[in-house]
């Protein structure tokens, strides 16, 4: 059970190089050499409540691979929303046979399905600190996150790969799923840009996006996810 939170997060993010695009957006891109100080908060009426970071990328964008590696090290729960959707996808239930069918064709879960799974999840959960990863898909499942836990995430890790790379990765994943499969990778690539790409940009609007080369190797990419979780560990 953690103690003390940060909420101070664009405080936090002031200690990464903050990337300001064309069209204003607040992004806070991490070098591994960055020496990070964060700001913590004694609020305690916020002390109790889960501290969650959203995980979001492309497919094959090594969401999951970073995850287990942030958990391992860090003490966090990974919550993988499509593992947990895939769970309920073999439980024999008629909400399986839908969850199948969408996920063939690349669409995403209805929102209310999903925000139950991830809430029971974290509610069984002894540990309070999370990683919920591929999740939200969409602005509406962002909303229905809102609506129904109560709560924005803490902060955003976004995994910034280009196409070629994520296809080769979801091609190459050899886990049996079935989506990944060249037609279907391409619709998740289209429903990426045009559904889940907005979550991405409100996030950094309110300056809770850090940003993350996803090429390299694993290796290379935990070391630039590092001092982000580092900075962390003392206060959550
Ligand atoms: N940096 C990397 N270089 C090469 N392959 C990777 C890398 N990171 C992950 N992979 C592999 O690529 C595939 C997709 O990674 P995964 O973590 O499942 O991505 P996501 O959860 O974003 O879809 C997996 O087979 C994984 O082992
Ligand atoms: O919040 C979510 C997460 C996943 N999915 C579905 O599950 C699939 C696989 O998601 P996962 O996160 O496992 O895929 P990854 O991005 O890791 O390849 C997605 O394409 C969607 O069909 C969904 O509908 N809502
Ligand atoms: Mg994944």
């Amino acid at each position: 059970m953690y103690r003390r939170r940060l909420t101070s997060l664009p405080l936090f993010f002031s200690h990464f190089h903050q990337v300001k695009r064309a069209d204003q957006l607040k992004i806070y891109q991490a070098f591994s050499t960055e020496i990070i100080n964060p700001v913590e908060s004694e609020s305690s009426s916020t002390r109790n409540s889960p501290y969650v970071a959203f995980v979001l990328g492309g497919p094959g964008s090594g969401k999951g691979t970073q995850c287990l590696k942030i958990a391992e090290t860090f003490g966090f729960e990974h919550i993988g929303a499509g593992d947990l959707l895939r769970k309920e996808m073999y439980s024999s239930t008629e909400e399986g046979a839908m969850i199948q069918k969408l996920m063939r064709e690349g669409s995403i879960a209805p929102s209310e399905v999903t925000v139950k799974l991830i809430q029971k999840a974290i509610e069984s959960a002894e540990n309070r600190k999370f990683l919920i990863d591929g999740f939200p898909r969409s602005e509406e499942n962002r909303t229905a996150y809102e609506r129904i836990i109560g709560a924005e995430p803490n902060f955003v890790l976004f995994f910034d790969c280009p196409e070629e790379v994520m296809v080769k990765r979801v091609l190459n994943r050899n886990e049996g799923r079935v989506d990944d499969n060249e037609h279907t990778v391409k619709e998740r690539l289209k429903v990426y840009k045009a559904v889940t790409l907005p979550v991405v940009n409100h996030y950094a609007k309110k300056g809770k996006l850090y940003k993350v080369d996803g090429t390299g190797t694993q290796e290379e990419i935990f070391e630039r996810v590092r001092p982000i979780f580092s900075s962390l560990s003392s206060l959550v």
